[in-house]
């Protein structure tokens, strides 16, 4: 048992609060872990799309990460939007070596479409960062990004975790089912075993920050010292009570709700459902 469970994103933000480093503080917070941040753009962006981007100076990005870990222990980390290679090289630098588990939601293009990264910067993630991850959290086009094969069916996606893993030395892989029509059904492959998670869809606009909210979710899970199949188990809940009660907010595609599982009087203790 972890006393503190001390949990970091490193991420792009979202003034309106629903994705990036915002959603993944209040997720974390939410679960009861320590939650801290190293910001590495800034984005203006809403629930109707992204406005526009400013990028953290490389010595800045670096100073925050030096920061963290020359003082707090990190129990759990995640990243989301890395937006170019030197970005990646100075994060790959500092958390090779880490011993903590490192989460990777390969963040690309924003709910709305815009992209959220430099074209060049997929094949760095993918040759570079996929390696040192003890997860790897793709929706549906960032898996056929990864594998270079489109996804059409089940087969496909389960297909999809297992290469990410074989081929491409991810830790493991969690492909997402959001991008898909019917149950909304997540395969997680460790290396050796498939696991399916599967909810009922939610017939809602409201998935701004679905795929931050679900990553970090697993973080604050594995800070705690969950096995990853628990995390994952715990996480597919809290982010499908999210979607159920998210909010109507603006006048594009809105927010989930942080707070769901209160709300349901869950307790969100470390997978007691
Ligand atoms: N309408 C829905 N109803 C129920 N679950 C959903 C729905 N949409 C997405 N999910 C679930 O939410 C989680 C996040 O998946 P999704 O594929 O939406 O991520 P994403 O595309 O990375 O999100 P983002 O919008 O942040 O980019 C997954 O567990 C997925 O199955
Ligand atoms: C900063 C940031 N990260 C990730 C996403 C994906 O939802 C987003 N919209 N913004």
């Amino acid at each position: 048992m972890i006393l503190t469970p001390c949990a970091l994103t490193i991420a792009g933000t979202d003034p309106s609060g629903g994705a990036g480093i915002q959603a993944d503080l209040k997720t974390f917070q939410e679960l009861k872990s320590f939650g801290m941040s190293v910001i590495t753009s800034v984005v203006a962006q809403n629930t109707t799309g992204v406005q526009s981007v400013h990028h953290i100076p490389l010595k800045m990005i670096e100073q925050q990460l030096e920061s963290v870990f020359s003082d707090i222990p990190v129990h759990a980390l995640k990243t989301g939007m890395i937006a170019n290679v030197d970005m990646m090289k100075v994060i790959a630098d500092k958390i090779t070596g880490l011993n903590a588990p490192y989460v990777m939601d390969p963040v690309m293009v924003a709910t709305s479409g815009d992209p959220l990264i430099a074209e060049n910067a997929r094949y760095f993630l993918r040759g570079n960062l996929l390696p040192l991850t003890t997860l790897v959290t793709p929706n549906i086009p960032e898996a056929e990004y990864l594998t270079g094969e489109t996804i059409h069916t089940i087969d496909d996606m389960k297909q999809a975790a297992v290469q990410i893993v074989d081929r491409f030395n991810a830790g493991a892989a969690l492909v997402k089912g959001g991008h898909m029509q019917g149950e909304a059904t997540d395969f997680l492959y460790d290396g050796s075993t498939l696991h399916t998670f599967s909810a009922k869809r939610i017939n809602t606009k409201n998935t701004h920050g679905t795929g931050c909210t679900y990553s970090a979710a697993i973080t604050a899970y594995l800070s705690q010292g969950a096995s990853l199949y628990e995390a994952v188990k715990s996480a597919k809940y809290f982010v499908t009570k999210a979607i159920e009660h998210s909010f109507s907010l603006g006048s594009g595609s809105g927010p989930t709700n942080h707070w769901a599982t209160r709300k349901e009087g869950m307790k969100n203790e470390l997978y007691h459902h």
